[in-house]
């Protein structure tokens, strides 16, 4: 169920969700973009959503026979014929994709940039990505084995016209409306979108396991238990463990009471705050946000050594030993990869969408009062960090959480309930897979 280019110009995919934020898309759709890509001359393809899962379902089942498109629409372009690809057999429709491949004939990768415009919110944008990212790894079975390599690597140039009711990515990128968006498109502004990686271990297959010990607080040292760890999804806005998870998984029950439910679902969860027990580990390289001076300072205990062999060691002591221990309870613990999550919630104002960190904001043990104050200068572009004994905030590349009893993780509006223990325990870690660069336009 490949795309055939239409003309030499593969089409801009564009995908629209319909139900998104107030259910403008549509409208948007026909009477901003459609005229302004037609007057561009630019060519487009549009997917509707048709409910919930169907935009990864699709990227993830057809991202494949889209490259091998849009391979063929570039080789039917060149009049040398420099980039070629052949299907070795029935890909797409038989969802095997045994055989198939795409070669170069000049020296070096073809260079292959896939277009996407997304009319929808950040779950629309989530499902994109997590769609095209399963198909790429062949982490499906339906995406056959994975393409993506050295010989092919493929840009996707990810653009997001704001239509759901957070719209944090767009937000972040001071994108707030149709007409930003369709202009940072035209003008080709872009900049690398980094996804944070969320995995789990693979405890279906202990190859590597050894024994569980225990460590200095008479916990079990969850490092031990060595199955590997395996992806489960990637996100690019926010991952959340207490008031701000429970907040979303409630307004869920309350769509009916439209854009208002967020509101009435985190008064609900303040009136009855609970303290959320976990532990949080920050592994690796780290800055923590100094309040007196205003400003994040690195770490300085990862010391600088000259041999290789010094380097090696060092690193991976680095990945065994946490560099940082939040021992809990959480009241509020937000990992992001965007400072705003809606216009004026500015929660971790250092996020950067493009930089290799992960912004973590952590409110431990906090009271009624101390919440509100606290969420009350969020809104105020980020002055809960400055203001806020209670708030800690750091930058780090790698972040393992781990809770004493079940627990339910927000990632990117979906949820992830976790076992108890060493068992449950998620990673998250930002990742830049040379192999697929995914961008997204900015101002
Ligand atoms: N046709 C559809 N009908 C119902 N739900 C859909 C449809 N298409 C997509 N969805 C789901 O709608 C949900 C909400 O979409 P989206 O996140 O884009 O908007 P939003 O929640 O209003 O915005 P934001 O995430 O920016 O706050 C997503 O989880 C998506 O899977």
């Amino acid at each position: 169920m490949g795309f055939r280019p239409t003309s030499e110009a593969f089409p801009l995919l564009i995908v629209i969700n319909p139900n998104a934020g107030r259910k403008t898309s549509r409208e948007q759709l026909t009477k901003t973009i459609q005229p302004t890509l037609d007057n561009a001359g630019v060519p487009y393809r549009v997917i509707e959503t048709t409910s919930k899962g169907f935009a990864q379902e699709y990227f993830r089942d057809n991202i494949r026979q889209i490259f091998i498109d849009l391979v063929q629409s570039l080789a039917g372009a060149a009049s040398s014929g420099a980039v070629s690809a052949q299907q070795g057999d029935t890909e797409g429709e038989t969802g095997t994709g045994e055989g198939t491949t795409t070669t170069a004939a000049t020296a070096g990768p073809p260079e292959v940039e896939l277009k996407i415009m997304v009319i929808g919110g950040d779950g629309t944008v989530h499902e994109v990505i997590n769609g095209i990212l399963q198909g790429i790894h062949g982490s499906s079975p339906s995406s056959g084995p994975p393409f993506v390599n050295d010989n092919f690597r493929p840009k996707i140039e990810l653009s997001i016209i704001p239509a759901g009711t957070g719209n944090a990515i767009a937000t972040s990128q001071g994108v707030t409306n149709s007409q930003a968006a369709l202009h940072c498109f035209l003008a080709g502004k872009s900049v690398p979108l980094r996804l944070v990686q969320v995995s789990q271990r693979n405890n279906t297959s202990h190859a590597n396991t050894t024994t569980t010990s225990t460590n200095s607080n008479g916990d079990n040292d969850s490092n031990s238990i060595q199955g590997a760890w395996k992806p489960v999804m990637y996100t690019a806005v926010v991952n959340s463990f207490g008031l701000h998870c429970a907040t979303v998984f409630d307004a869920e029950g309350y769509r009916s009471f439209g854009n208002v439910r967020f509101k009435a679902s985190a008064l609900k969860n303040i009136a009855f705050l609970k303290q959320y027990p976990a532990r949080v580990e920050l592994f690796g390289p780290y800055q923590k946000y100094d309040r007196p001076s205003h400003q994040l300072i690195a770490n300085t205990n990862t010391a600088i050594t000259s041999s290789q062999h010094d380097q090696q060691q060092q690193q991976q002591q680095q990945q065994q030993q946490p560099s940082v221990t939040l021992p809990g309870p959480f009241t509020y613990l937000m990992l992001t990869k965007q400072p705003s999550l809606e216009p004026g919630f500015v929660p971790t104002p250092f996020a950067n969408t493009s930089d290799e960190w992960l912004d973590i904001l952590a409110v431990q043990n906090a009271g009624r009062g101390q919440i509100l104050d606290i969420l009350g200068d969020a809104v105020k572009e980020g002055l809960h960090v400055k203001r806020h004994d209670k708030v800690d905030y750091y930058k780090a590349k790698v972040v393992e959480i781990e809770t004493p009893a079940q627990g339910r993780l927000c990632v990117d509006g979906e949820f992830l309930d976790i076992a108890a223990g060493p068992e449950g325990r998620v990673r998250f870690e930002v990742v830049s897979d040379p192999n697929i660069q995914l961008f997204h336009l900015s101002i």
